[in-house]
Parts: C-alpha cells; sequence; structure tokens
C-alpha cells in the first residue's frame, strides 16, 4: 500500500457544548488531492485545523507522514503548509515581503530564503508584479499569493481552507491550475475543504463528505456519483447520506467569508 500523507483516528473536538467533530477517521494516500465536503458549520475548519497543528487534538489521534501531530508538533508542522480561510496576506506589505514573512516566520535556512521566495513566487505566476503592494492585486491574485507563502517552505502537505471561495470563476480556474501545476511538480499531497462540489469533483482524486462533524462517505468522485444512478451528481449523493441539501451553502457564513476578505482587500 503507498505511503499514508495523513492518518486520523477518532478524532473529536468540542467548543464547549458544540461538538463540532465527532469520531472523524480518515486516511489520505500521499500525491493525493483530497477534499473534506460539507456545508458550513459541517466540521471541517476544526477538523483540518487539528491536522495542521493549530488546534490541539484532546481525541483520538492523527499522523501527518507518520509524526504524531500532537507528540511531536514543531516536526509535523515543518511538513504542512496551511492557507485559513482568513485573508493571510498584509495589504501594506508587497507580494515578495509577504512571502519573504513567512519563509522566516517557517525557518527556511537564511542561505536559502531569497531563492525559495522566488521560486514560490514563480509557482504560482506573480514574478512580474511581486514588487507591487498586495492591495493592488486582485482577489484571485491574492489567493496565488496565499499560496505562495503557504509553498515557501517546502511542504509535503498542502492544507487550503475553502481556497476559491468568493472568487469569480476565472480566478478559481487560475488558483486550481496553480494548485494542479505545484502538484505535478513536486508530488505534494493536498488536503482541501470546499462547499463547491463540481469543483471538488473535477479536481480532487477522493473526497469526504462531512456533516454536523461526521464523514458520511469517502470515495473517488465518481464512486459516489455513481452510487446514486448513472446521472448522480456529487450533491445528489451528499443528500443521499445526510438526507440533507447544502442549501445553506450561501448562507451567512460563507457571505460573512466574503465580506471579510472584501473589506480587509480594502482597508490595505
Ligand atoms: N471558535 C469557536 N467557538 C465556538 N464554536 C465554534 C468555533 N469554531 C467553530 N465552532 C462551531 O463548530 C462547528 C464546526 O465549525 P467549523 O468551522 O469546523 O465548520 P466548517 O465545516 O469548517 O464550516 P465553515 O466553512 O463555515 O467554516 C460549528 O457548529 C461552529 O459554529
Amino acid at each position: 500500500m503507498s505511503e499514508l500523507a495523513v492518518h486520523c483516528d477518532g478524532l473529536r473536538y468540542c467548543f464547549g457544548e458544540t461538538v463540532a467533530v465527532d469520531g472523524v477517521d480518515l486516511s489520505i494516500r500521499a500525491g493525493t488531492v483530497f477534499g473534506l465536503l460539507g456545508p458550513n458549520g459541517a466540521g471541517k475548519t476544526t477538523t483540518i485545523r487539528m491536522i495542521s497543528t493549530l488546534l490541539p487534538v484532546p481525541t483520538g489521534g492523527i499522523e501527518v507522514f507518520g509524526v504524531d501531530v500532537n507528540r511531536r508538533k514543531l516536526a509535523a508542522r515543518r511538513l504542512i503548509g496551511y492557507v485559513p480561510q482568513q485573508l493571510s496576506a498584509d495589504s501594506a506589505l508587497s507580494g515578495r515581503e509577504n512571502v519573504a514573512l513567512f519563509a522566516r516566520l517557517f525557518d527556511v535556512p537564511r542561505a536559502q530564503r531569497r531563492s525559495a521566495v522566488e521560486a514560490a513566487l514563480r509557482s504560482v505566476g506573480l514574478e512580474e508584479v511581486a514588487k507591487r503592494t498586495a492591495n493592488t492585486y486582485s482577489g484571485g491574485m491574492i489567493r496565488r499569493l496565499e499560496l505562495a507563502q503557504a509553498l515557501v517552505s517546502a511542504p509535503r502537505l498542502l492544507v487550503l481552507d475553502e481556497p476559491t471561495v468568493g472568487l469569480d470563476p476565472i480566478a478559481r480556474a487560475g488558483v486550481w491550475e496553480y494548485i494542479e501545476r505545484v502538484r505535478a511538480a513536486t508530488g505534494m499531497t493536498v488536503l482541501i475543504t470546499t462547499h463547491y462540489m463540481e469543483e471538488a469533483d473535477r479536481q480532487c482524486d477522493r473526497v469526504a463528505l462531512m456533516h454536523h462533524g461526521r464523514i458520511r462517505s469517502v470515495g473517488a468522485p465518481q464512486e459516489l456519483r455513481a452510487a446514486v444512478g448513472p446521472e448522480g451528481t456529487l450533491e445528489d449523493a451528499f443528500r443521499v447520506v445526510t438526507g440533507d441539501g447544502l442549501a445553506n451553502d450561501e448562507g451567512e457564513g460563507m457571505r460573512h467569508v466574503r465580506a471579510v476578505r472584501r473589506v480587509a482587500r480594502r482597508v490595505g
């Protein structure tokens, strides 16, 4: 069997009375693109924050490339690049300065920093505009800049929380083109959360359907679709396994994220 990039066993996480993650088991093979799908509040962000060492693992276990994230947090963190849902780029800094900041934060050795920053900018097609401050970038360019920030430490696992939310279809396709290009060049494993079912269907090797803190189904998109019939979509598969739709995917939470991303760009 091929190497596992991520292995989660019996994950559970509560915020007070709210059970955000409720017994999640997950295995992600190295070199694949894996999508964690579900509506707002399903528990996706909490799950990937535990995998990325940004939240402790109170119950259950997680290994990233065989490294226990609870016991060896720093070693695990070195393997992971994380792009959060919230803006992580500083709008007052240039593209290059933003990436350089992450190179320092992630302990890229000083002698390699300059070339690592240039390589990361090149890998997302921003080398020509790297001198400009991030507040002059479009939404799609900012997302690519955030990708470069995560890539500068050459992670083996890239974790992206809703990488294309709030972008127009062309910008979304652009972000995916660069993710795919980097993956092909490096063999990196990619874990994304999304509520865009069609995008996951096109881009992911395997997906997990998450609802109310639990994984309801896992498989290749075509397997999950085929299980609901010849014309089945992932959305149909989701409805069948959860008895619920994604009707709230344009709800308060997502509107809020979009508004936050827009405002953060403007204040820069
Ligand atoms: N910091 C927090 N304090 C209290 N409750 C929280 C906190 N973060 C998340 N929750 C709750 O935990 C549950 C899971 O949230 P989570 O953000 O993991 O879901 P999600 O699937 O990523 O949705 P979204 O895409 O909206 O972030 C939700 O009920 C949410 O309200």
